[in-house]
């Protein structure tokens, strides 16, 4: 099987970091400025270099901005059973068809975890896609971490705000209480491993459990004592709650507007 990538830069290249595991597929990158791509890749500056080549999937991870200038012309290098797969946030499949045609297309909402096979992917099948398009795209992103179908396209843009985005959410968290904790007297490199194996041991710790994030936070929470002091000042009158939905709703609009 023969996978093109259209543009292959954080996420784009954070992805064929996994996928290159996949050995029933090869792979071929367009990309006039890409650097350091994994052995046994292609990699061409122009689509005029691939000739007539056809390809099973042709992936778009250009930036949505780019699709209108950029993707006329690459339907030609599509085989007769291929089809588009889009990372470009809010980027519609109708967007992504009058740009190719009525070529089947799958949009994948990736993040960038996916690096370390650790990501989690939305997935949104348009209508021409087949069984056989689905499992070829899904077992793809496995590659990458976990992966969730939504049915309508709508729940992809969700997903966005919620996932594709949340990385550089966790990470602004976690600038943000490093700073606290050098506030409070540490070193950089005490308060960056203190805040970090902090979160992840929290995190994991809700992974492997059957408790509510609710239980498990009120299980650190002594009456009247240190926990207590901080929650209050963290999200006592509902300002950090009102905060995340605020931040996940203008991620959506923005999707929206990208479409
Ligand atoms: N960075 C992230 O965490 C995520 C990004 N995405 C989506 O992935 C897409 C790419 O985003 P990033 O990788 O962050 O951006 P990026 O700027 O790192 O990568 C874009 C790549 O496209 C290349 N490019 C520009 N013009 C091109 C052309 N004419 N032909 C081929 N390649 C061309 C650039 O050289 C660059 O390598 C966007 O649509 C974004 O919405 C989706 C989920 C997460
Ligand atoms: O910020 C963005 O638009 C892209 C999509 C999700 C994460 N990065």
């Amino acid at each position: 099987m023969k996978a093109l990538l259209i543009g292959c830069g954080k996420m784009g290249g954070a992805l064929l970091g996994r996928w290159v595991k996949s050995p029933e597929w090869s792979f071929t990158v367009v990309d006039p400025m890409a650097q350091d791509l994994p052995d046994d890749v292609r990699l061409f500056r122009d689509r005029e270099e691939l000739g007539s080549e056809l390809f099973d999937l042709v992936i778009v991870a250009v930036k949505p901005q780019l699709i209108d200038a950029v993707l006329p012309g690459y339907e030609q290098y599509l085989g007769a059973t291929g089809c588009v797969g889009s990372i470009a946030a809010g980027c519609s499949v109708a967007r992504l068809q009058s740009a190719l045609g009525d070529v089947s297309v799958i949009r994948i909402m990736p993040n960038l975890p996916a690096s370390i096979g650790q990501g989690v992917s939305g997935l949104f099948a348009g209508p021409k896609c087949t069984p056989a398009q689905r499992s070829g795209v899904e077992s793809l992103m496995q590659q990458a971490g976990t992966t969730v179908w939504v049915d309508e396209e709508d729940a992809l843009d969700r997903v966005t705000a919620v996932a594709g985005s949340g990385p550089g959410y966790v990470f602004e968290i976690a600038r943000t209480y490093i700073e606290a904790a050098e506030a409070l007297g540490f070193t950089t490199a005490q308060a960056r491993a203190l805040v970090l194996d902090t979160m992840a041991g929290a995190v994991e710790m809700a992974r492997r459990s059957d408790e509510s994030v609710e239980t498990l936070r009120n299980s650190v929470t002594s009456k009247n004592g240190t926990t207590q002091a901080g929650l209050d000042a963290l999200n006592g009158d509902g300002t950090l709650t009102e905060l995340m939905r605020r931040t996940t709703r203008a991620a959506y609009d923005r999707a929206v507007e990208l479409r």
